[in-house]
């Protein structure tokens, strides 16, 4: 378990993290977004005793991180991959960690077989591609066994089997028990990893929720339907008092209602459904919609959003929110989140 108290990061006149108080609780994982510049790796230097917080605490499973002897044997982290010593063999850089630690050689060849290193551990580390010394970063962080695993942009440079392997060993050493603090911007990938959400904005907490929480309070739910015989289609729904939006292509969204309600009234008018589909917006549009305020670089005149943000946030949600306002990604069938294909 991680605890945060108060905790406060200024730098001069600038407040990077700002009265953090939140838990990272054992048995799950746990995903730490928040926009470029909102205090994630901040909070994680403070949370390692790497920075100093100007205020406030963190404690590892009740203690303060200098109070642990041999600390990589209660938390192990992945921070910057690059931090290792380049002019190491994979195996020497493992093994200096190992010692300072206490902890057996033997351990060294556990977590490089762990992470697919083996057939490179005695080369230089300064060789290595991103996914490799993203690989080594991992193997470092398992070495001490610890109960607590924080990794920051785990899956940064790693190709499509290495992102299904992390995705998996995050899986299963939450499954263990083990408490797993991760960070990534890959919000696709965070929908499928994490299963509760600490987001930041501007060094503040904007939310502490699990993940369908979070995607079910940030943003709309909707049925949508397309027919041949759309007009009727949308009389029909109007007479029975449901609020109907016409969302282009063909296509109608209804708040507020089921799929089986809709279905049922379509036949009862022997009106001809294409389509009848759950909706609801990805981690993603989620995100996008809680942090629009506490974004602090804006891009100007790009279009990543299919739209863009305007600038000041995005239009309250409400009914068409979205769906036709052009700037989120495509919503997903209520059968799982956003996926982009890994
Ligand atoms: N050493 C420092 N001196 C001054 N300001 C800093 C320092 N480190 C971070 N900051 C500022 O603190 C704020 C938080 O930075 P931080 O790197 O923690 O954010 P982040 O959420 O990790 O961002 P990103 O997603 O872009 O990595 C930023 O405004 C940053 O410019």
């Amino acid at each position: 378990m991680i605890e945060l108290d108060g905790l406060t990061k200024r730098y001069g006149t600038k407040t990077a993290v700002d009265h953090l108080s939140f838990q990272v609780r054992p048995g799950m994982i746990t995903g730490f977004l928040g926009p470029n510049g909102a205090g994630k790796s901040t909070t994680m230097r403070m949370m390692l005793d790497l920075d100093n917080p100007t205020s406030g605490t963190v404690r590892i499973d009740g203690r303060h991180y200098r109070e642990l002897d041999e600390p990589l044997k209660y938390i192990g982290a992945l921070l910057d991959a690059k931090a290792m010593h380049g002019g190491r063999s994979a195996y020497n850089n493992l093994l200096c960690l190992a010692q300072s630690n206490r902890i057996p050689e033997r351990r060294v060849g556990e977590v490089l077989d762990l992470v697919g290193l083996t057939a490179v551990a005695r080369k230089k580390s300064k060789g290595f591609s991103l996914g490799m010394g993203q690989r080594l970063g991992i193997a470092s962080a398992l070495l001490g066994d610890p109960e607590i695993l924080m990794f920051d942009e785990p899956v940064n440079g790693l190709d499509p089997e290495g992102i299904h392997w992390i995705r998996n060993l995050m899986k299963s050493l939450a499954a263990e028990g083990r408490t797993i603090f991760v960070s990534s911007h890959l919000m696709s990938e965070m929908a499928l990893t994490a299963d509760h959400l600490i987001v930041i904005g501007q060094g503040k907490l904007l939310a502490d929720m699990s993940m369908a929480d979070f995607i079910q309070q940030n943003s709309r739910s909707f049925v949508r339907l397309r027919s041949p015989q759309q007009e009727r289609l949308r009389d029909v729904l109007h007479a029975d008092g449901f609020v109907v939006v016409e969302a282009g292509n063909g296509t109608l969204e209804v708040d507020g209602a089921t799929t089986e309600k809709l279905g049922e009234l379509a036949a009862a008018h022997q009106l001809t459904l294409h389509e009848l589909s759950s909706q609801r917006a990805s981690l993603e549009e989620a995100f996008m919609q809680m942090t629009a305020g506490a974004v602090e670089y804006h891009a100007h005149g790009t279009d990543v959003h299919g739209g863009g943000v305007p600038e000041g946030g995005p239009a309250a949600p409400g009914p068409g929110w979205g769906a036709q306002s052009g700037w989120g990604p495509a919503r997903t069938p209520e059968a799982g989140p956003n996926s982009e294909g890994v």
